[in-house]
């Protein structure tokens, strides 16, 4: 037979089946068709030794990207750029990387302990029932994994977790870090991209290595908290007053970890079931930060009211409009919320999670906020001491010695002045980025800091003399005034005791002896 002629008998068979099968779709009752298609599988299933597994993109009806597809789409990602001849691309890390992936319909190959495994893209794509020019259509794409039924127990355990793991720890290792913040029961984020970090922290290299030991240690440290039974989080209290470091420490974890940070804005958040529902919708690997916590919280439990806020606040007043402004929209987290968002049961539901909060005045919190296992680990950032300094110059001036040096650790152990202050004056003045016109204006700064911490102290000291003169007049006063009330008491009782004597004489023609000098003497 011609191949020619052989073609032409294919494809009319070809035809003829096909025509077969749309007459049988068409006539053939639907349960029937039923039947036939669930038999034929099973009869497939029976010769055909391999399993597959589908795991679809979007799960259920929740329309939540399931989290294994994305694990999986990570996972693949090696391998597919390698593999694969249609590949998918998207940029990650603000616009720094590549993350390619299979495109639909690809295959590739994966091996563990010896076995092959194939892994194929695909997607379903179903027309939606809107009537339209053009037609919808809902693709639906997921993920196939195919291999020997042999090798059921090894593929369903240890190697399904060894793709979750590993895949989830490429997507950390690809994410674009985000920065929330509350709005209402909200959390909007931003790209976080904060450029701090514990080598440009100016503090003691001792207590910094401790803290970074500290924070390492945590976040691998998820088998030991799993054993102890306790949750998987940390709680940190950063405080010392303005300007010494709490906020860029924080984003320093963030980037040391790689954790995302929420912001928490405790004013802005209307009740407790409110603070409860944000804490929910925050994600593990993060750092859940509430500044300034002394100002945000009565430590009664209540809301500070206007007044007392006004009063209490030593910040900068400007500073404290927004607080009084939402104060007016009456929030009321309490103090019992605070503690039940740290450690009560919800804060368990994520792992991997540190709180941090901030303040300028640690002796005004309530002591059961801080307490050790709920704040675990207090770290106190104080003045600038000259081994800070020295990290500083370094940083700023590319300095590792200089003459002006001595002069400043000299100064720098006289008085007292915060690293962002310092950090000021070692910012560039001039073009040329002159080192020793920053070094002379620290030393400047120094020289006036200390001053006015003089001045300042003899002032308190007047002032305390004065308020103690101020104080002893008061007490002189209050004597004088008692000695005359007393005064006045006596004399009062000695001219009731003369009344009741006349009384007595009018009524019996007598009186005592006493009662009578008393008649004679206001005679007389
Ligand atoms: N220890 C430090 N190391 C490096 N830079 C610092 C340090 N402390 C402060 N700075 C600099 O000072 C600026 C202010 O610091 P930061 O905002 O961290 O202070 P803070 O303690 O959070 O103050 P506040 O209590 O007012 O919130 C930062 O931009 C940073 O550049
Ligand atoms: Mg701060």
């Amino acid at each position: 037979m011609k191949p020619t002629e052989m073609f032409a008998q294919v494809g009319s068979v070809i035809a003829s089946v096909m025509f077969a099968w749309a007459m049988f779709k068409q006539y053939c009752p639907y349960k029937l068709q039923e039947y036939i298609d669930k038999y034929s599988k099973r009869a497939f299933t029976f010769i055909y030794p391999y399993i597959q597994i589908t795991f679809n993109e979007f799960t259920g009806d929740r329309f939540m990207r399931s989290e294994a597809y994305s694990a999986i789409e990570n996972y693949l990602g090696s391998r597919s750029s390698t593999q694969a001849k249609r590949l998918k691309a998207d940029v990650v890390k603000n616009n720094q990387s590549i993350v390619l992936s299979m495109e639909d319909y690809e295959e590739v190959d994966d091996e563990f302990q010896g076995v092959k495994l194939k892994w194929a893209a695909g997607k379903h794509i179903s027309k939606t029932q809107t009537v339209s020019y053009y037609p919808v259509t809902d693709e639906k794409r997921y993920y196939r994994l195919t291999f020997h039924k042999r090798q059921r127990q090894l593929i369903l355990g240890d190697y399904l977790n060894h793709v979750l793991k590993e895949g989830n720890e490429i997507k950390v290792r690809n994410r674009q870090r985000k920065l929330y913040t509350n709005s209402g029961s909200y959390w909007r984020h931003v790209v976080f991209q904060h450029p701090a970090s514990f080598e440009s922290l100016a503090m003691e290299a001792e207590r910094k290595q401790e803290i970074m030991d500290d924070l390492l240690v945590f976040s691998t440290a998820e088998e030991f908290y799993a054993r102890i039974g306790r949750a998987w989080k940390r709680g940190y209290l950063l405080f010392g007053p303005p300007g010494t470091g709490k906020s860029t420490m924080i984003a320093a974890m963030a980037n040391l970890l790689n954790y995302d940070i929420y912001d928490l804005e405790l004013t802005a958040v209307k009740d407790n079931t409110e603070l409860r529902k944000l804490l929910i919708d925050t994600t593990s690997r993060s750092i859940i930060v509430i500044e300034d916590i002394d100002c945000s919280l009565d430590l009664t439990g209540q809301r500070r009211k206007k007044k007392e806020e006004g009063e209490g606040d030593e910040k900068d007043p400007k500073l404290k409009l927004p607080k009084e402004e939402s104060e007016t929209k009456q929030s009321q987290v309490t103090l019992s919320g605070i503690l039940n968002f740290v450690d009560g049961l919800w804060s368990a539901c994520k792992g991997e999670r540190l709180v941090v909060f901030t303040t300028n005045f640690v002796e005004k919190l309530d002591p059961a906020l801080i307490r050790k296992g709920r704040m675990d680990k207090h770290i106190e950032l104080s003045y600038c001491s000259f081994e800070a300094f020295q990290i500083l110059a370094k940083n700023y001036l590319k300095l590792e010695s200089h003459h002006l040096f001595a002069r400043i650790q000299e100064l720098l152990g006289e008085t007292k002045m915060t690293p962002a202050e310092v950090a000021e004056h070692l910012m560039p003045k001039t073009i040329s980025g002159d080192a020793t016109v920053c070094l002379e204006s620290l030393i400047g700064g120094l020289e006036k800091a200390k001053e006015d911490a003089i001045l300042k102290a003899e002032e308190e000291v007047k002032e305390s003399a004065r308020l103690k003169a101020e104080e002893e007049a008061k007490e002189k006063e209050k004597e004088k005034a008692k000695a005359e009330e007393e005064e006045k008491a006596k004399e009062k009782d000695s001219s009731k005791a003369a009344e009741n004597a006349k009384n007595q004489v009018k009524e019996n023609g007598f009186c005592d002896n006493g009662n009578a000098e008393l008649i004679s003497k206001e005679k007389k």
